[in-house]
């Protein structure tokens, strides 16, 4: 792999593989100057003063200031002394075009605190490791303070202080308005308490090899344009056959409302023939959903199988305690499934296939993972990679935001509503996600718009209802959920003929 490298030295080409410290140097030189572009954008009033830690991330902010000032920006450096060669090259660089370095302490940074107009925080990123040191710590609630006073603070990557693989905050950490990150998003940058701390976070992709961010667990955050584009579209001639035959295999004598939520979830997501298979007695949420009641499983399944597999099978929600061995068989099918709720079982991982797709919440990702939930919540990218690594297809880690990992990638959902927590949502949101891969969709495509379309509606229903939203509310609400997004891909623009 061959690259071009800008250096003091002039142009010149090399070999990535033989020379990473060029592939860095491009890096860090993309990474600062998005840092310059985000401050001139967002914060274009006043003096710069950029923070330097002795790291990489100091490095970042030593070329942000030099993009600054090339861009006419005042800018003020305070940095710290580095032992990271292309830091300490950056700062070299900085001073050849005429920018000043002085050194970090206490009464330098609030004297340049007072007279600034946006801080950039290049002190520490995911080199950290805690605790923090009492200097910097000292630093860090200089920097607070100022920003309790008014002053705002990018943040380079992630807020100095936080771990970045971790949603749950420790102890002191600067508390940014704006985080520019890179290559991929951090767990920090999307959970729990971390992600307030980070403030507004955009994400700044670098050209490094793909392999950096697979390594690191780096989530992704499909816009609605790029869902709009998956989600399916029927031709003319499409009839109910061809629309995504989808069966619900679920269900048990108390909790048949689950099978009968995800029957609606599919009709609703587009599916054209939708059959509930239960043990119990499903209730008739609409005549549109076919119900078939069986009286055991080892005779039901391969009757089932022997009349025709359909396109697409969701099973697991309220099936019950035979829910492991119904979906053993039902994975033997090989064809395109969803499993849910009781069929998230560890005695499954090795049984799956890459048209599979997994939807635990925390509690069913743990008990998967054999760990604690909070050891979940507080990383969900590292433990929806897991979770894919162990089960195989593509995983559905159900939360706010809920992660999709498959093979190649973790996207992270948008949107949604705090009223969507209520029972039965993942009913529905599982048969949403057959009925879209019995329209043709991948599972890792399905997992993608799936949740986005689920989330959608949720936050119509949550528009039209305000508060006390029911599954079947968010059900009815997914064909609008589907034009929405649509439209905002230009496609079915209703004002156009
Ligand atoms: N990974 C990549 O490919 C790229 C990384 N980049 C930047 O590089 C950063 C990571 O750089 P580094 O690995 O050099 O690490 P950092 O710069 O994040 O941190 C290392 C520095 O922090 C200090 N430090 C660590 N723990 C501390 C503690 N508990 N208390 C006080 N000081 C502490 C170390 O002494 C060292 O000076 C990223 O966050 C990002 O900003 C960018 O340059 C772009 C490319």
């Amino acid at each position: 792999m061959s690259e071009f490298i800008l250096s003091p030295e002039g142009a010149r080409r090399v070999d990535a593989r033989l020379e990473p410290a060029g592939l860095l140097d491009l890096a860090m030189e993309e990474a600062g100057r998005a840092v310059a572009d985000a401050v001139q954008a967002s914060f274009p009033e006043g003096p710069a003063l950029l923070l330097a830690g002795g790291g990489a991330n100091g490095g970042d902010a030593l070329v942000a200031a030099r993009h600054l000032l090339a861009l006419g920006r005042a800018v003020h450096v305070l940095a710290q002394p580095s032992k990271h060669p292309l830091t300490r090259l950056n700062r070299r660089r900085l001073r050849a075009v005429g920018g000043e370095v002085q050194p970090l302490n206490l009464s330098s940074l609030r004297r340049a605190a007072a007279s600034a107009g946006i801080v950039v925080d290049g002190l520490l990123g995911t080199g950290f490791v805690p605790p923090l040191r009492p200097a910097l710590a000292a630093v860090i609630e200089v920097l607070n303070a100022a920003h309790d006073a008014g002053l705002p603070i990018l943040s380079i990557d992630i807020p100095s202080g936080l771990d970045a693989s971790c949603a749950d905050v420790a102890g002191l950490s600067v508390r940014a308005d704006m985080t520019v990150t890179f290559m991929g998003f951090k767990t920090a940058s999307l959970f729990g308490e971390a992600a307030t701390r980070s403030g507004r976070v955009t994400l700044a992709p670098l050209r490094v090899p793909p392999d950096w961010v697979r390594g690191e667990a780096l989530g992704i955050r499909p816009d609605d344009l790029e869902v709009a584009v998956l989600l399916p579209v029927r031709t003319a001639s499409a009839h109910k056959g061809t629309a995504g035959r989808v069966w619900i295999v679920g269900g048990h004598p108390g909790t048949v409302g689950a099978a009968a939520l995800a029957g609606l979830g599919a009709l609703r997501a587009g599916a054209g023939l939708v059959t509930v298979h239960s043990l119990a007695d499903v209730p008739l949420v609409t005549p549109e959903l076919m119900v078939q009641r069986h009286t055991n499983w080892d005779h039901a399944l391969p009757e089932l199988r022997a009349s025709g597999l359909p396109d697409a099978v969701a099973l697991g929600m309220g099936l019950g305690p035979q829910a492991v061995g119904v979906a053993r068989e039902v994975l033997a099918w090989g064809i395109p499934t969803v499993l849910d709720a009781d069929a998230l079982h560890p005695e499954l991982a090795g049984h799956g296939h890459p048209q599979c797709l997994w939807t635990p919440h925390p509690g069913e990702a743990a008990r998967l993972l054999g760990m604690g939930t909070p050891e979940v919540t507080r990383d969900p990218l590292a433990a929806a990679r897991r979770l894919q690594e162990l089960l195989g297809g593509t995983v559905v880690l159900k939360g706010g935001p809920s992660v999709v990992a498959s093979a190649d990638t973790l996207s992270v959902s948008r949107g949604g509503h705090p009223g969507m927590a209520s029972g039965g949502m993942g009913d529905t949101l599982s048969g949403v996600l057959a009925a879209l891969l019995g329209q043709g969709l991948s599972a890792a495509d399905a997992g993608v718009a799936g949740v986005r379309l689920h989330a959608r509606a949720g936050e119509l229903a949550a528009r039209a209802h305000g508060y006390g939203l029911i599954a079947s509310d968010v059900s009815d609400e997914l064909g609008a959920a589907w034009l929405d997004l649509k439209q905002s891909w230009g496609q079915f623009d209703t004002d156009s003929d």
